[in-house]
């Protein structure tokens, strides 16, 4: 059924005739074809809440760039708005709640969103993709990890050092478990829901992993993800991609996940020798595409040679940043293809 199946196979530790690459961030401002659009639009959400927009937007990367994959256009954020925490995204600041997580009443007020009646759009834009996708590539679908999604809720916005956050680790441990469990319950939800509607492959971004000390990291946010692997067991393989977290990669090779995603400060021979028998995404520096097309071109080939030795997905270290040349990022996408390490 699908005709590009490289991503799956090197997913599941299977020898590949190449490596398989796609980027994370892939769909959105880098493609003019994107921006154009999106000027058309209200704002982002009207993009992300029609299916047939987000749909559409999904397959950009596909057709201008060739990449071994798609993801689902959606945001982490669509999950605390599902139970009950609406998010507004600002123009050229980025995210933010008008409300915030306080008080236990806050927490008791949100609900464990059932997937079905409250990301329906995302569900319905799955299931468009997929089958517009015809085969060509796998289908990732993804959410946040509870903990990322916590700093956002208690946060209300993108922050250097979510310190509103981090303190209630500390002053209310028990508050912060009650919701990083609500969290949970729906990313579960959410993500069993995706598969059946034909997500192929699914990533948990923790994208704050890296604020936390070792010891918060593994109670306040690894333990969840490993209830969310264990939930997802058997389904799809499953990628988990902690940014900074470089401490936690013993922990994630116990998890029943297939794939550690790496960020650009992270060893990849190191990861091998910690990870076990993981396939590994990543990890190129995003502004490394900065660089002259023989720069790109040499810089990923670096970055190649560091992951022998076993499976892996070639990506970025975190998400392409908007103000990339394209060009360089087919630069790239072409390099990986004609590796044959
Ligand atoms: C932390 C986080 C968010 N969202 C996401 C994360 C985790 C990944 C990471 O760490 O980068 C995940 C995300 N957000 C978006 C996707 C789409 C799929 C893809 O990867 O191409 C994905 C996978 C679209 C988006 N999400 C957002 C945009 C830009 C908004 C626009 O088009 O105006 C896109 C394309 C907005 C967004 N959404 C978020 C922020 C902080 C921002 C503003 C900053 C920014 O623009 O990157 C929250």
């Amino acid at each position: 059924m699908l005709k590009n199946d490289l991503f799956l196979r090197a997913a599941r530790g299977e020898a590949t005739e190449r490596t398989p690459v796609w980027l994370m961030r892939q769909a959105g401002r880098i493609l003019p074809q994107y921006r154009a659009l999106r000027g058309r639009l209200s704002g982002f959400k009207e993009l992300v809440e029609t299916p047939e927009l987000a749909s559409e937007v999904t397959i950009q990367p596909v057709d201008a760039l060739d990449v071994d994959a798609a993801i689902i256009f959606s945001d982490i954020l669509v999950v605390p708005e599902a139970m009950g925490l609406t998010y507004e995204m600002v123009e050229a600041r980025g995210p933010l709640f008008p409300e915030v997580i306080k008080s236990a009443a806050d927490v008791d007020r949100l609900r464990v969103a059932d997937p079905h009646e409250h990301l329906g759009y995302v569900l319905d834009a799955l299931r468009i993709t997929r089958k517009a996708l015809n085969g060509r590539v796998p289908l990732i679908g993804f959410a946040g990890a509870p903990f990322t999604i916590l700093a956002y809720m208690v946060e209300g916005h993108g922050s250097k050092t979510f310190s509103k956050a981090r303190r209630l680790l500390y002053q209310e441990p028990a508050l912060a478990h009650r919701l990083l469990e609500k969290i949970t319950a729906t990313t579960i939800a959410y993500l069993q829901a995706q598969v059946e509607a034909g997500a192929q492959v699914l990533q948990i971004f923790d994208s704050w992993a890296g604020i936390l000390p070792p010891a918060h990291y593994s109670e306040f946010s690894a333990r969840y993800i490993a209830q969310i692997c264990a939930a997802l067991d058997g389904l799809v393989p499953v990628t988990v991609f902690a940014k900074g977290a470089w401490w936690a990669i013993p922990e994630f090779a116990a998890m029943p996940c297939r794939t550690i995603g790496l960020d650009w400060n992270q060893d990849p021979q190191q990861v091998r020798r910690e990870a076990g028998n993981k396939t590994l995404q990543g990890n190129l520096d995003p502004c490394a595409l900065y660089g002259s097309r023989e720069q790109v071109k040499a810089a990923t080939q670096a970055m190649l040679r560091q992951f022998a030795g076993g499976p892996h997905i070639a990506n970025l270290g975190h998400g392409v940043y908007p103000d990339t040349n394209p060009d360089n990022v087919r630069v790239f996408v072409d390099t990986v293809k004609e590796w044959r390490g």
